[in-house]
């Protein structure tokens, strides 16, 4: 039996745009066959005429109707989904709203501006019996699943470090205007909140979310370095080092594992946009790394290079895993949404609500530090 599940989508922006593009796409395009998805609402707080355009451009299929105002689309009968295409700064009252209506959620990243704000939002979901989800989109990438697997299954021994980095060379005073949301501090802007927080997802991802539940420690200390964009004040570079307590049975004992986190604007991870500088996210392990290649946030090729006392030169592997039919790739988050909701769960496996709130708290400390 396939399950459908009918969205409502928050704000008409850009990554709306992506998100419901790839929405919209046949799912057995990528191989799924239990879930599809239709878009039964879009919102638009600027004016009805932004919704009825945004459903004209993408073509969405009708019936699907549009509203000039967030309120109106949330309490719409047919939508059993709220998407949050949001600002940051806006998160938090818009998932409350959706969730005060009585709709799951899925909530654009960064989650909300601090832990304290998803603190809340977790506890509502709670009490309502709500689904909610920050988008990580990231978590959801087959290659993301595929080396958290290789992790947990010791393909790379003991892992001691992760080093990542999502920066993207724009310079802030030619690339946006100063009220412009990746600049503006009313709008949360700045590079931690919204390109940190993928460097922040890789470091999770293997040094966390790999250990069995119980075993997950917050990390024991966040230490970190912050420029300031003159323009705006907000973060244009940060660096972490996250240092997590010993929490696996290991053959080390007492070693800590930690991560150097990184990102800004001004510098790149990837000048040449050919990966010619090397990759983005390593992980280095007891028995060899493992590198991953493309944006921390669309990653699409890894390499597992075994130690050399775990083999040679030819049993390095490196794997493409493309995303299929020219998608950005968003879908697949959206089918865990709809695999949640349909079998009653509050919150995804793959990114549960504690660990979206300790990585708010690891970037309250940094802001903190940051001043
Ligand atoms: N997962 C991903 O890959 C990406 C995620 N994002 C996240 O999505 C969110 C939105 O980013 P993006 O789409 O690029 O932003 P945009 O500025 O393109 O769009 C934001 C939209 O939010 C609505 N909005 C509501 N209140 C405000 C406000 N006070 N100021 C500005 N806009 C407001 C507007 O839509 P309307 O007028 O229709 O209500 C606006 O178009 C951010 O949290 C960002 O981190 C962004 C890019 C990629
Ligand atoms: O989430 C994101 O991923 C892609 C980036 O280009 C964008 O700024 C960011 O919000």
């Amino acid at each position: 039996m396939v399950f459908n599940l009918r969205w409502g989508i928050l704000a008409t922006g850009g990554i709306a745009e992506t998100f419901v593009e790839d929405l919209l796409r046949d799912p057995t395009g990528r191989g799924v066959a239990d879930v599809t998805h239709t878009v039964a609402a879009v919102a638009s707080s600027s004016s009805k005429s932004s919704a009825d355009s945004f459903v004209q451009r993408l073509q969405i299929p009708q019936p699907c109707a549009t509203y000039g105002s967030y309120a109106e689309a949330v309490n719409d009968a047919s939508v059993q989904v709220i998407y949050i295409a949001t600002p940051h700064s806006h998160h938090f009252q818009h998932a409350m709203l959706a969730l005060e209506a009585g709709k799951h959620v899925l909530c654009e990243k960064a989650f909300t501006v601090n832990a304290a704000q998803a603190k809340i939002l977790c506890e509502t979901a709670m009490k309502k019996g709500l689904f909610l989800m920050e988008a990580v989109w990231t978590r959801y990438f087959p290659l993301s699943i595929e080396v958290r697997r290789l992790v947990q299954t010791g393909a790379i021994g003991e892992v001691l470090r992760v080093v990542s980095d999502l920066s993207i060379g724009d310079e802030p005073e030619t690339t946006w205007n100063s009220d412009h949301r990746m600049i503006n501090k009313d709008l949360a802007g700045g590079a931690l909140l919204d390109l940190g927080v993928y460097a922040l997802t890789w470091v999770f991802q293997i040094l966390y979310h790999t250990l069995p539940r119980s075993q997950r420690k917050a990390p024991s200390q966040v230490t970190s370095h912050m420029s300031k964009y003159p323009g705006t004040g907000a973060d244009e570079e940060t660096t972490m080092i996250v240092t997590f307590p010993t929490t696996t049975p290991s053959a080390l004992p007492g070693r800590t594992s930690h991560a150097v986190a990184m990102t800004a604007f001004r510098v790149a991870t990837d000048p040449d946009n050919r990966g010619s500088a090397g990759p983005s996210i390593q992980i280095h392990g007891t028995k060899g790394h493992i590198q991953i290649f493309g944006p921390a946030y669309r990653p699409e090729r890894y390499r597992l290079v075994p130690s050399s006392e775990a083999g040679d030169a030819t049993t390095i592997q490196d794997v493409h895993m493309p995303v299929p039919g020219g998608a950005r790739g968003m879908f697949w988050e959206a089918d865990e949404v709809a695999r949640c909701v349909r079998d009653g769960k509050l919150e995804s496996e793959s990114l549960p609500w504690d660990e979206s709130i300790t990585i708010m708290e690891v970037m309250d400390k940094v802001r903190q530090q940051g001043g």
